[in-house]
Order: structure tokens, then C-alpha cells, then sequence
């Protein structure tokens, strides 16, 4: 008989051998004293809850092969519902609320769901569209009665599980389907399987040592669930996790400290707004072993500020590369890269992304645009050129739900097994060390010579006053005019003329100084450049090609 495999089931069998760890924490609210009020469960009744709310999505007709959309806020109801839903095999789909409401609506058309376990405003927006979702029939309230409900969480909870057992689930079974960020075109749905978290869950875990016991703050609600899979506690942080960039430093630090946090995971846009409130008010955080930033290259700047706040000797902030589609694919952390990387980022030479991870394969292939059947028809390059990164792991997504074209496009046969091609433009070096150059997306072709662009911005972010900049290209390719935008610093935006002439100049020669960014003469000032919804650091170049235009007409 095959093994079933379902991350639910570690969970379940850590908690059977720990029962009274802390499994999850959430605020519920700040008293006018200042105290705040907190709940939370341990691995036994978050165990207990879950099977007791899976007894009742079985009881009114939940199991596999049903597709139910997932939409509570990051809460313990949140991870309960995950794993009751991991419990009875159903298929759960993930959408970003910080998608925007278009892109909602038009991903969760294309799931067509057989129904929603959602917030009571959701129930509303959806009776509204009720055309949109004709198989939406097994519908939960997470709190009140809403038309059309057919249970409350609240009634769930009270279920009996006496008998209850998971589902047989096995390797291939679809667990998820968890929306990409859209950064480069429509968020695209991404199929998990059970078997891929599995994979996950152990490759994270084994990679970075993570030890049962140890206490994790998650900017970014997946990592809540794969905690109660390696025995973590999670703390679940009082911010909206789609607007990192926003996050308040002190509700961070004051559960960093009160529940001696071990691990934190944030966008680098979370690290920057917290290393920096740590840095002026002499803020340390000596129980982090490690933090994680991952969702785009972390600047060096943050780097340097969280080398100071992240005091255990051993400790650092690592950054993991990789997607939706495809995590992890290598990491590296923030004392290599200030002490080996940062200086040759600096050049040109791209964003030290780091050594893979054992039992993850990484090819470099020659640039297209079109689908690539098999492996056969790849071109592979040697080491130090640059080209589009490919990928093989048992984490790696086999395809996009229900999009025949874009899994097409992204996917190579190999044999019976396949290679994602991830979107990004890279090499390796002699150590084996991979260098991401930027999204394939955001090449500008000048004349037919590719400008990559994580490579052409550094040599501008080099100036003291520059807090981040984007490179886009005006017109088709290959004949496209490059321009640099760039975003000063805070409080280093050029409001005059003499400042605006000098600032762009002091660029200018930068730029002109590096074989790189010679062709370069076009430089713009922007106040706050667009970032995607999910961790605020992937800049929209599409969108501001279009301003960048209409400021140059
Ligand atoms: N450590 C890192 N350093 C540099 N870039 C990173 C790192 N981690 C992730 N990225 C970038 O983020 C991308 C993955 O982003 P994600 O999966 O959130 O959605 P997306 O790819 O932006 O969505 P879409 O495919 O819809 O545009 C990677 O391909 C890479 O460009």
C-alpha cells in the first residue's frame, strides 16, 4: 500500500508526542492599559480543533476532489481551517487579498470553486457575483449566518471526531492552488500537491537546522502552516501581511521579545522598516537565530542594518531565492554577502543568490522567448553566461492550474520528470554560486545588447542618496531606449532645479563610468516607484515604463 503523505499528518504526529508545546498565538486585542490580550493553543487542541472542524466539512459532504477558496485573515482559524481542510483531502485555493479586486474575481473564475470557507464579506461579494461561481454550493461562515451558508465555523468546532481519520492522501493528490503575486502579468493559479509541501517542509527544515521547539514570527501566512508541520510555534504578527512595507517596528519587536522569537520571515521591504526603527532606537534582537527575506534581492543596506540588530553569535538573516512555483532553489546569508558578494553586486555582477539546496537541480539554459517541449531542444551555457534559470526539486510545481499555455511555457520535459523555468536570467560562478540578473521579463534590449536589470540599477544604487531604482526600456524590442528611474532616499528627493541638475548629474556619471550602464542617458526622479502587492519590493517596471513615458513626452 503507497504511504499517504499530507503535511497535516506531521503536525498531527508531533502533536501526539508533544502535546502541550505552543502551537499558535495570535493578539486579539490592546486594553486601554496598554496590555495586550493574546490566545493560543497548543499542538494538542490545535490538533483537536482541526479534527473537529474536519469531522464537520465530512459530515456536509467536504472531501477530495472538491476545490473550496480559503479567505480568512491570518489567524489560529486560519491554520486550524488549513489543516482540517488538509484533513479531508479537499483541494484548498489561496488568493492574495492584496491582488486588487479584478484580479480576484478573474482567478477565482477560472478555479470555479465548489465553494467558499470565508469571512462574512466574502459570502456577501460572492452572493453578489453568484453567476460568476455556479458550482459554489458548500459555503462556511466563519462567523455569522450569511444566505447561502450552509455551516459556521463556530458549528464546525463543535463536531464530533471521535472517529475521525485523515484522508488518504497520496503524493500527486492536489493540495492547493496558491495564486503568483502577478508581478509579470496575471497572477497565474500554481497546482501543489501534497507531495511538493512534503518536500518543502523537509528541505527547509533539514537546510536550515530548524529544531522542533523553537518559535517562529511569520510575515507571510505560509510559513504559519509549515511551522505546525516541523513542531514550531508560531506567533502570528499583528500586521497586514499584504502590506509589509507598512508593518508597525514595535508590535514586531515587542513579540520578538516577550515570546523569545527564534526565527522571522518578512519581504525585505518587512526588514527594512524594521532594521531601520532598530537601528535609531538601539533595538537588538539576541534570540533570533535566523531571519529570512525572500520575494525579491534584499538590499545591502538592510543587510547591514540587521547585521546590528541580530546580535546571537551565529545568527543571520538569510534570503532564500526562489517562487510560488518553485521554493526553495538556493540561499545565502547576509555576513557572506556584505563580506563576499556585496562588493561585486556593487559591479554589475548581479545578486548573489547563493549555493543551491541538496537535492535541488539548477541549469542555466540560453535565452527564449517561446515553450521549450524537452530538455533536448535547451541550450545549455557554460558557467559565467548569463541565461534563464531552470529548476528540478520533488518541491517544484508540475503546472499551472488549468492553463495549458502558461504551463507550456514554463515547464521542459526531461525523461518522466520536468525542469521549471522560473523567469529570472542568472549564471553560476566557479563556486558554484548562483547570480540572479534580474526577471527575463525586465530585459531592455538596446540595439540588440540585453541590458539586465537587477545588474544596470546597482551600479546607480551606489550613490548614497538612492534608496532604489528600476530600470525600463521605452519602445520595442530590440530597439528600446533605456531609462533609469530611480527613488532617492528619504528626505533626498531633488526639489529644485540646482538639486535636480546635480543629483542627475552625479548619476550620469556613474552610469557612464561602467561598460554596463554607458548607453544610459535618460535618469528620472520618482517619489515612491510601484511595488507588488504581496511584499512591496518587486518594482511594476510594465507601469512605470508607461509613466516613464508620459514624463518624457
Ligand atoms: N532571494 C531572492 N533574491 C532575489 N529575487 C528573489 C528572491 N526570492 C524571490 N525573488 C524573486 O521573486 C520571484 C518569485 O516571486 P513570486 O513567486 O512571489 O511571484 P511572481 O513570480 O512575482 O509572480 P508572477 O509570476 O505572476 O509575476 C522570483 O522569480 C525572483 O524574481
Amino acid at each position: 500500500m503507497t504511504e499517504s503523505v499530507n503535511i497535516a499528518l506531521r503536525f498531527s504526529k508531533f502533536a501526539k508526542l508533544n502535546p502541550n508545546q505552543t502551537a499558535v498565538v495570535e493578539t486579539i486585542k490592546t486594553r486601554r492599559d496598554g496590555q495586550v490580550v493574546y490566545r493560543q493553543l497548543s499542538f494538542q487542541e490545535l490538533d483537536e480543533e482541526s479534527d473537529r472542524i474536519a469531522a464537520g466539512l465530512r459530515e456536509r459532504g467536504c472531501g477530495p476532489g472538491m476545490k473550496l477558496v480559503l479567505f480568512v485573515p491570518f489567524s489560529i482559524d486560519f491554520v486550524s481551517l488549513t489543516f482540517a481542510l488538509f484533513k479531508t483531502g479537499a483541494t484548498i485555493v489561496l488568493i492574495d487579498p492584496g491582488m486588487g479586486r479584478t484580479n480576484i474575481f478573474r482567478c477565482l473564475e477560472e478555479v470555479n470553486p465548489d465553494g467558499f470557507v470565508a469571512l462574512p464579506l466574502v459570502h456577501f461579494v460572492r452572493l453578489l457575483n453568484r453567476r460568476k461561481f455556479p458550482n459554489a454550493k458548500f459555503n462556511i461562515s466563519s462567523s455569522c449566518w450569511m444566505p447561502g451558508v450552509i455551516g459556521k465555523l463556530s458549528e464546525l468546532k463543535k463536531s464530533k471526531a471521535e472517529s475521525f481519520a485523515v484522508a488518504k492522501t497520496k503524493r500527486e493528490d492536489l493540495a492547493a492552488i496558491i495564486f503568483t503575486s502577478g508581478s509579470t502579468g496575471p497572477p497565474k493559479g500554481v497546482a501543489y500537491e501534497h507531495g511538493m509541501f512534503d518536500a518543502q517542509v523537509e528541505m527547509i527544515q533539514s537546510y536550515y537546522g530548524i529544531e522542533p521547539g523553537e518559535v517562529d514570527l511569520p510575515g507571510f501566512p505560509l510559513f504559519g502552516l509549515f511551522n505546525a508541520a516541523m513542531g514550531v510555534t508560531t506567533v502570528i504578527p499583528e500586521m497586514d501581511p499584504t502590506k509589509p512595507a507598512q508593518v508597525d517596528p514595535e508590535k514586531m519587536i515587542r513579540d520578538i521579545e516577550k515570546f523569545k522569537v527564534t526565527q522571522a520571515f518578512g519581504s525585505p521591504a518587512f526588514w527594512n522598516r524594521v532594521g531601520r526603527y532598530c537601528v535609531e532606537n538601539g533595538v537588538t534582537f539576541p534570540t533570533i537565530k535566523r531571519a529570512l527575506s525572500a520575494g525579491g534581492p534584499v538590499p545591502v543596506h538592510v543587510l547591514k542594518r540587521m547585521q546590528k540588530v541580530i546580535t546571537k553569535p551565529g545568527a543571520d538573516l538569510f534570503t532564500p531565492y526562489g517562487a510560488t512555483e518553485s521554493l526553495p532553489v538556493a540561499s545565502i546569508g547576509g555576513s557572506q554577502v556584505l563580506n563576499e558578494t556585496a562588493s561585486r553586486t556593487g559591479q554589475g555582477e548581479g545578486t548573489c543568490v547563493g549555493k543551491t539546496f541538496p537535492g535541488v537541480d539548477v541549469k542555466i539554459i540560453e535565452i527564449t522567448d517561446g515553450p521549450i517541449s524537452f530538455m533536448t531542444d535547451a541550450k545549455e551555457l557554460p558557467h559565467g553566461e548569463i541565461g534563464e534559470i531552470i529548476v528540478r526539486s520533488p518541491s517544484v510545481t508540475r503546472e499551472y492550474f488549468q492553463r495549458v499555455e502558461a504551463t507550456a511555457l514554463a515547464k521542459i520535459a526531461d525523461g518522466d520528470r520536468f525542469w521549471h523555468r522560473i523567469g529570472d536570467v542568472g549564471y553560476f560562478d566557479n563556486e558554484q554560486q548562483l547570480w540572479f540578473c534580474g526577471r527575463k521579463a525586465h530585459i531592455v534590449d538596446v540595439n540588440g545588447v540585453r541590458h539586465f536589470s537587477v545588474k544596470c540599477e546597482a551600479i546607480f544604487n551606489e550613490h548614497p542618496n538612492v534608496y532604489r531604482s528600476a530600470l525600463v526600456g521605452i519602445g520595442e524590442k530590440p530597439n528600446q531606449s533605456p531609462v533609469i528611474v530611480v527613488e532617492p532616499e528619504a528626505g533626498e528627493f531633488p526639489e529644485n532645479s540646482a538639486a535636480l541638475q546635480k543629483f542627475h548629474d552625479e548619476l550620469l556619471a556613474l552610469g557612464k563610468a561602467s561598460e554596463l550602464t554607458q548607453s544610459i542617458e535618460t535618469i528620472l526622479f520618482h517619489r515612491s516607484l510601484p511595488v507588488d502587492t504581496r511584499h512591496n519590493v518587486k518594482i511594476n517596471r510594465e507601469q512605470l515604463a508607461k509613466w516613464a513615458q508620459e514624463q518624457m513626452s
